[in-house]
């Protein structure tokens, strides 16, 4: 079964959620069910991107061929990775292999290979994305993922948003939680600017969370990755 796939890169560390600064290598998908306003992987699903079907045995090869045997961790994001059944395949080489795996999705569709997935990085959308929760959906899938390895990331814009992330988090209070500072300019290539505006939202995150009796045990991260190289692709 072929996947496809938009881009393959790495070996980077993962610049946010629950691993990051693990070393790891990226595989990104094509297509979302979501189209968030302020998506900074909207080349995925918008139709300015190119992508190309790949079975597994493809994948791994790309994988090989860019990140040599410097890596043993692999992280599948998109776009929406569970629109594509044919991961499970991959999922299982890459454990053959022995790499470790994880995953970016936003909570609002199921596959049965979730299950075998070592991080699982749970990301559902506030109000400032457009979207809304499919909080049956999102039930569901927290209930079967009961015994893995899962945490909710939620990124957030104002006010409502951190609303939004509280009353997630009563929800589940179990569920590890990170919240992460949102880029609100995906295009810009003034790196200089957008780090300052991104570190000023983290202080503003940062003291919204200090101030709140319902997050006690949350973390608080920028994308790493953003505040190193901006809003370059494939790092
Ligand atoms: C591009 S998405 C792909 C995976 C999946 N569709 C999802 O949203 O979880 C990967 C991560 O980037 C986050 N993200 C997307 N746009 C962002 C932005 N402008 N600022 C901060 N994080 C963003 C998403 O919330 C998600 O956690
Ligand atoms: N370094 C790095 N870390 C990431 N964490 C999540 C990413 C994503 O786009 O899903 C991402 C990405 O694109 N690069
Ligand atoms: S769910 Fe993820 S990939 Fe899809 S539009 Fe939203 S941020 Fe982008
Ligand atoms: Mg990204």
């Amino acid at each position: 079964m072929k996947i496809p796939v938009m881009e393959v890169f790495g070996p980077t560390i993962q610049g946010e959620g629950m691993v990051i600064g693990q070393k790891t290598m990226f595989v990104r998908t094509a297509g979302c069910d979501y189209s968030c306003n302020w998506c900074d992987s909207k080349f995925t699903w918008d139709g300015t991107g190119k992508s190309t079907m790949m079975t597994s045995e493809q994948i791994i090869d790309s994988l090989l061929a860019i990140g040599e045997n410097r890596f043993s961790h692999v992280t599948i994001s998109g776009g929406n990775p569970l629109l594509h059944k044919g991961l499970g395949v991959f999922i299982a080489q890459c454990k053959e292999r022995g790499w470790k795996t994880a995953i970016e999705t936003q909570g609002s569709l199921w596959q049965e290979w979730l299950l075998s997935v070592d991080d699982i990085t749970i990301s559902p959308k506030p109000p400032s994305s457009g979207m809304t929760t499919d909080f049956e959906k999102l039930e569901y899938m927290m209930d079967r993922l009961r015994e893995n390895n899962v945490s909710f990331k939620v990124v957030v814009f104002d006010d409502i948003d951190f609303q939004y992330a509280e009353n997630l988090h009563a929800r589940y209070p179990d569920v590890p939680f990170y919240l992460q500072v949102g880029n609100p300019d995906v295009v810009t290539t003034d790196d200089a600017a957008l780090t300052a505006t991104l570190l000023s939202r983290l202080e503003w995150l940062t003291g919204k969370t200090v101030h709140s009796s319902m997050m006690n045990t949350v973390r608080v991260l920028p994308q790493l990755h953003a505040l190193m190289w901006g809003n370059k692709r494939g790092v």
